[in-house]
């Protein structure tokens, strides 16, 4: 277990300390034999006779062994904070490093409440057990070992007897000790789920206020409170009953030594000042044993805490660096991916069999529809996660085979979920790059079109980021990331979905700005919004995981496939730079089957129906179960749907996205939703309800009709 070889190792490093506390455990622990054993001398040899000479060597000899002892004390203590010390702050710089070295699915198996607990709880445990209860341990153990050698020395038969009882000591902690492990763990696991809800509560807040979650989210905390207090509970008593029991066995073991002791005593058999000795180190040994049985819950309780940091330790990355890496170049020459299939489980396969060549200053574009596999390419440019069959590579070098340094340096990836640090804007800006020129800084900054934002906050560059970005509008959390990734001037730049958040002025100009910047690298964006694309070198429309087309914009629209038709459902829509106002033309109404056969005037007419609206992530448009008197076309944005199934509770059963349209048969009865339809972004809609439709179908009946017509058709 790589805990273990850990802390070996540093014992290893720090050879003197641990040299200089073993001896200060020696020095402590003889010292703390030989005081009560000096009773024995000083009632036999001097109080007895009343030989003063010999009492003063004996007072003589504890005084100076007393002194040593307080110096071997402190020498002791000073080693062993420094030994204990040491060790854990490289256990915890080789955790943190081995959990930065992990790659996506690692992230995704350990939640983020399990790895703050292991940091903080299971350290602390860990620290605990290396500070104080092991060597605490270790001393009582010799104490006991060096005890009875005296005792055995002093009167064999009594030492025996009370040997026999003081199995007693033993046997209580040992039956009781697997309940206390599993109480143990409980009470970890219980901590762990509490941390996670606390953790989804504080990121998830304003979604949480903004569905009107904090009932539910409240029942499930009291619910794992509850939880808590009751594994507390069982572990507190649990481990009370183990602690106590050995002082209750203590107990009867001095009722049968005083018996058994003066019995000798009054046979001759044993000394008074024998029995004082005895009598005396036996409550030594005793306490030592005792204490030795306190610290078993101590001990269990950081066996298990071990275990889960080892845990951590033993995962090996699942996207290693190979041995003697490959340091790619500075400029990128081509980028290929040939026969790459790849899935996220065994299960299913979210890429199959995907090739493509992007050549070095290319501006490349991956469409499609939700869920083809778009992002996931781009993950696997990025290394994120290997391929399972198949090669990736960047100038000819498989990314298997380059160091993750040289690969970063090249690549940098801008996704839609921005991460931006609790620190400065300058800081999140610079990132390690620190001295990096202010010109430069504010250079990529106006060229993601924040800097005028930022130079609006009081305190500028200089404005704190709290709460990972969560304080900032999407648009202004995604342009900081954009600038934050010129700023690093990569040669491959790959940009997954970052204008989604924008409004349509910023999202015209983020296109503008990389019209500019295509000269100065490879440039691979993922997008669903085909108007943003049309400028690209090459665009590969991906569809089950597969590349089902590629080609040029203009090549594409000529060929009747995919993008064909998801460009002329995504056409013929208008949206205001400000984004607050959005119209549909009567050529693309036309378009939708149910309006089909219907005349261009009339159409007209019902284009002028249409309003805008705008939603915010996580905002439910139409929910299940309720009154259905609109009909919606999204203009921008993305949805899921969602429907309830009998035992199994919300499912997503689609995703829409720009041109899509939900809703159309509320525009001839009043029906229940058959499905809620939650915003996945911030989304522009266009709405037209059933009472203004129905003023238009009362002058112009045939609309009607043919609605019906058509629907009756498609239901
Ligand atoms: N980490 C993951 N674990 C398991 N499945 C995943 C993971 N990420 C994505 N998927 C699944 O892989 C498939 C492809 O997802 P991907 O994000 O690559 O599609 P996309 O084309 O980029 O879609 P979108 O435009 O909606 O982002 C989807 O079915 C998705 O649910």
């Amino acid at each position: 277990m790589s805990l273990i070889k850990i802390l070996l190792h540093q014992l290893k490093r720090y050879k003197l300390l641990s040299g200089i506390f073993i001896f200060s455990i020696f020095v402590e622990v003889a010292y703390s034999v030989a005081a009560p054993l000096s009773l024995k001398y000083l009632v036999d040899e001097a109080f007895t006779p009343k030989d003063f000479q010999v009492f003063l060597l004996i007072m003589s000899i504890l005084i100076g062994g007393g002194l040593f002892n307080i110096a071997a004390g402190q020498f002791g203590d000073y080693s062993l904070g420094k030994l204990s010390g040491g060790v854990i702050r490289q256990l915890r710089t080789d955790l943190f490093a081995h959990l930065q070295k992990q790659s996506l699915p690692f992230y995704q198996r350990y939640k983020v409440g399990d790895l703050v607990t292991r940091f903080s709880s299971d350290m602390s445990s860990i620290e605990n057990a290396i500070r104080f209860t092991s060597p605490f341990f270790l001393k009582e153990l010799l104490n006991i070992m060096l005890g009875l050698g005296m005792l055995f020395s002093i009167e064999w038969k009594l030492t025996l007897a009370v040997l026999a009882g003081s199995a007693l000591m033993f046997v209580g902690p040992r039956l009781l000790q697997g309940r206390a492990e599993a109480a143990n763990r409980n009470y970890k696991e219980a901590q762990e789920r509490f941390s996670n809800t606390i953790d989804e509560m504080a990121k998830g807040h304003r979604t949480i206020k903004g569905l009107h979650q904090q009932q539910r989210f409240r029942e499930r905390a009291r619910g794992q409170i509850l939880e808590l207090f009751s594994f507390g509970l069982r572990l507190h008593v649990t481990n009370s009953l183990m602690e106590r029991m050995p002082l209750t066995a203590l107990l009867i073991l001095n009722g049968i030594m005083m018996g058994l002791g003066g019995y000798f005593i009054f046979q001759d058999e044993m000394t008074i000042g024998g029995f004082m000795a005895f009598f005396t180190l036996f409550m030594s040994v005793g306490q030592a044993g005792s204490n030795l049985s306190f610290l078993i819950p101590n001990l269990i309780d950081s066996s298990t805490s071990f275990r889960r940091v080892g845990e951590l330790l033993d995962h090996q990355p699942d996207i290693p660096e190979a041995a003697g890496a490959v340091e790619l170049p500075a400029s990128v020459s081509s980028v290929r991916m040939d026969q790459v299939t790849f899935g996220y489980t065994e299960e299913s396969d979210q890429l199959r069999n995907v090739s493509l060549h992007i050549p070095a200053g290319s501006y490349v574009a991956f469409v499609g529809p939700s869920g083809s596999g778009k992002s996931t390419a781009l993950q696997l440019l990025s290394r994120f996660y290997d391929p399972g069959q198949g090669t990736v590579t960047i100038n000819g070098h498989d990314l298997r085979t380059v160091s993750e340094a040289s690969l970063r340096k090249l690549a940098t990836l801008v996704t839609q979920e921005t991460f931006l640090f609790n620190a400065t804007v300058r800081d999140n800006l610079l990132l390690d790059n620190l001295d990096g020129g202010e010109e430069a800084m504010i250079e990529a900054a106006k060229q993601a079109k924040i800097h005028d934002v930022i130079t609006r906050w009081p305190s500028g560059y200089e404005t704190w980021i709290h709460q990972e970005g969560g304080t900032l509008s999407g648009g202004e959390r995604q342009r900081i990331a954009l600038a934050r990734a010129l700023l690093r001037k990569p040669k491959l730049l790959l940009l997954d979905e970052v204008t989604s958040a924008l409004d349509p002025a910023t999202e015209a100009d983020i296109n503008e700005l990389i019209q500019q910047i295509r000269q100065e690298m490879t440039i691979i964006s993922v997008t669903h919004r085909l108007a943003s694309v049309v400028h690209a070198d090459r665009i590969y429309v991906f569809h089950e995981g597969r590349i089902a087309e590629s080609g040029t914009h203009e090549e594409l629209v000529q060929h009747s496939g995919l993008y064909h038709s998801l460009w002329e459902k995504q056409h013929g829509f208008h949206l205001s730079s400000d984004g607050l106002h959005a119209t549909v033309e009567v050529q693309r109404l036309a378009k939708l089957p149910f309006f089909d056969g219907i005349d261009r005037r009339l159409l007209q007419n019902i284009a002028g129906l249409f309003s805008t609206e705008l939603c915010q992530e996580g905002e439910d448009v139409v929910r299940e179960g309720e009154e259905a008197n609109k009909f919606y076309i999204i203009v921008r944005g993305k949805f899921e749907v969602r429907k309830q199934f009998p035992g199994e509770g919300e499912k997503q059963v689609a995703v829409l996205q720009d041109g899509d349209h939900f809703g159309e048969i509320a525009l001839l009865k009043n029906i229940p939703r058959t499905a809620t339809v939650r915003a996945l972004a911030p989304s522009v809609l266009i709405a037209v309800r059933r009472e203004s439709f129905d003023r238009l179908t009362a002058e112009y009946p045939q609309i009607l009709q043919a609605l019906e017509q058509t629907l009756k058709k498609r239901l």
